[in-house]
């Protein structure tokens, strides 16, 4: 298939090229590096400078005779969206509406969206199955929602399938040491925790130790990127293959607290990590694992990096190659 992949020279989606090259699909990528990297794109494949929210993208979609779009681009912050919630509601909500709507015109058949397990706010039940309350506790798990919703009725009245993708935490890097996380700035817990054993931040700081959780910091799922990507493969196969539109979960089904990967990343690295402790961040649930049973038995989804301290491995891997990151912002 001819794929547009939104975003596809961030984190997720250039993992998620490759693994759509791969598996013999024709990967597009429209990003306009306001977060991504050049570096990250594989150089046979076609990358375009454009918002998403560009109208011209119709034109796009009808010369390439995309068939379905992968939809990664956002801002995609916990704490920022709940200090500048605009840029959230206009990245995110206004211009995933354009591009929907751009899709529509121009006759694409599924789409593919990267949604969250900040959807969820606070569960009442973990693991988290897909039919759980929605009640997200941010702004980012609002904007995210929005745009389920409206894949959803562009389902129902157009006839665009879509498969929404509630990812809970990526992690870790390609294991060929060739691409990986890079955020500016880095906001990520594990990034974080890699650069202080980097020397690169004098300490890491917890958010918070008076969570309900058995050490009082948060406890997330954190699942590999690469097995991430390989659901989106999986994702758009079935769409392609007549499945209807509905929403799966992605996460290890493991619950880490923020004081777990730190020790974990300390073994790791054989480097003590300094660590301070702090408040709370604003929007942060305190638990969020997901049970991913229905990816697991209606798309076949395997994933192949189960264990935290292979994903921690990969992780550090990348950041010891890429002491600063990708080298094109230098
Ligand atoms: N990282 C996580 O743990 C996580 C978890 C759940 C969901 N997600 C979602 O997955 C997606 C990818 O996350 P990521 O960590 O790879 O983020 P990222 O910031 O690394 O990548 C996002 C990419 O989108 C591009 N982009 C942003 N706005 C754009 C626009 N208006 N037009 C064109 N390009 C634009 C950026 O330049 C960047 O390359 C996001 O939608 C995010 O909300 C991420
Ligand atoms: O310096 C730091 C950074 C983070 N944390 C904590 O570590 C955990 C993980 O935080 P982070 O890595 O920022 O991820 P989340 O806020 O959980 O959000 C990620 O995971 C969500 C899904 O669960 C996605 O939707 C988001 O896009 C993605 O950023 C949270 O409890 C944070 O409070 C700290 O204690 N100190």
């Amino acid at each position: 298939m001819k794929l547009l992949v939104t975003g596809g020279a961030g984190y997720i989606g250039s993992h998620t090229v490759r693994a759509l090259q791969k598996a013999g699909h024709t990967p597009i990528i429209v990003d306009n590096f306001s977060r991504g990297h050049r570096d990250s794109v594989p150089t046979d494949v076609l990358c375009i400078e454009m918002d998403i929210a560009d109208s011209t993208l119709v034109e796009v979609m009808k010369e390439h005779e995309i068939e379905g779009v992968m939809h990664f681009a956002a801002h995609s912050q916990v704490g920022e969206s709940m200090v500048n919630p605009s840029i959230y509601y206009d990245n995110n909500v206004v211009g995933s509406y354009r591009l929907i709507e751009s899709a529509r015109q121009a006759g694409v058949k599924h789409f593919v969206f990267s949604s969250t397990a900040a959807v969820y706010g606070e569960p009442e039940i973990v693991p988290i199955k897909e039919d759980a309350k929605l009640e997200p506790t941010n702004v980012y798990g609002r904007t995210k929602l929005m745009i389920e919703q409206m894949l959803s009725d562009y389902s129902k009245i157009y006839g665009m399938t879509y498969v929404a993708l509630r990812y809970f935490n990526a992690a870790g890097a390609d294991p060929s040491g060739e691409i990986g996380e890079d955020h500016t700035p880095e906001t990520h817990l594990i990034p974080l925790v890699l650069d202080a054993a980097l020397g690169k931040r004098p300490h890491i700081t917890v958010f918070g130790t008076d969570y309900p959780t058995e050490d009082g910091t948060c406890v997330r799922d954190y699942i590999h990127v690469n097995d991430l990507a390989s659901a989106h493969v999986l994702a758009m196969n079935y769409l392609h293959d007549g499945g209807e539109s509905t929403v799966f979960n992605l996460g290890s089904g493991n619950g880490f607290s923020v004081k777990a990967i730190i020790e974990t990343a300390k073994e790791v690295t054989g480097i003590d990590i300094l660590v301070e402790y702090g408040d709370r961040r604003a929007g942060d649930p305190g638990t969020l694992i997901a049970s991913s049973d229905k990816i697991k038995s209606v798309l076949g989804w395997n994933p192949v990096f189960s264990n935290v301290k292979d994903v921690l491995k990969d992780a550090w891997g990348w950041h010891q190659s890429h002491p600063n990151g990708y080298d094109d912002k230098k």
